[in-house]
């Protein structure tokens, strides 16, 4: 059964005393940021908006920290593009992003991500490798991101992702998914395959 996403954030957050409002412009566009240190994982997420924040219907894309992908711009995965078509996305409809930190590598870390690179080039495929390693197949936590939209009054949304287990996640914790907004890349030699395992073993919309 959904619970109320605002029931159990934690009273250190209620206040939101660390939740400025600045100005972010960017070649990308012109945003709005927030930072939101999460009492309980400690981890620091940045909050990226372009025009009012919306209770019901806004656009929201909830991204994953991908350090090689999103400043380095890695052609093995689609993260720097994806977060580059959502904020595009945000400047012509509005809408937010949250940033996760803590989600790096699907939530097993930097370092731990690059072994299973390593694994990868000896031909194991992106979850195979995350299982060799001793974890989970996806690691990731949307506690904090939960806390985040029940700190900026949201209770419902379009969803800016591929990946079904997002809009679970969401949903679990009341959050209502008006709709799935895809965000999908050409795919490229380094990252075919990585695509083709997100679609076929983790039911990523990919076709
Ligand atoms: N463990 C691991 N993590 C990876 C790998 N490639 C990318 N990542 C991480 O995966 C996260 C992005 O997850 P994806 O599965 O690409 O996409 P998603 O966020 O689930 O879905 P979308 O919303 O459609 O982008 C980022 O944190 C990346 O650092 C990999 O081979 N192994
Ligand atoms: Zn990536």
């Amino acid at each position: 059964m959904a619970v109320n996403h605002c029931e159990k954030i934690p009273l250190a957050t209620q206040g939101a005393t660390e939740w400025e409002v600045v100005q972010l412009p960017s070649p990308l566009g012109d945003f709005e940021a927030r930072a939101f240190r999460s009492p309980t994982t400690g981890s620091e997420h940045l909050v990226l908006s372009v025009g009012p924040i919306r209770p019901r219907g806004g656009l929201l894309r909830i991204h994953s920290e991908c350090l090689t992908g999103d400043v380095f711009k890695s052609l093995r995965c689609d993260c720097g593009p994806q977060l580059e078509e959502a904020l595009k996305l945000l400047s012509a409809d509005g809408g937010v992003v949250i940033y996760m930190r803590g989600h790096e590598g699907r939530g097993i870390g930097l370092v731990e991500k690059l072994r299973a690179y390593a694994l990868q080039e000896a031909g194991v495929d992106t979850i195979d490798a995350n299982l060799q390693l001793g974890h989970a197949e996806d690691a990731r936590d949307y506690a904090d991101a939960i806390d985040i939209l029940c700190l900026l009054g949201i209770q419902s949304v379009r969803l800016i992702t591929n990946n079904p287990q997002k809009r679970d996640a969401l949903v679990s914790h009341g959050i209502e998914v008006e709709a799935l907004v895809p965000v999908r890349i050409a795919a490229n030699p380094h990252n075919e395959r990585y695509l083709e395992t997100k679609r076929k073993r983790m039911g990523h919309y990919l076709e």
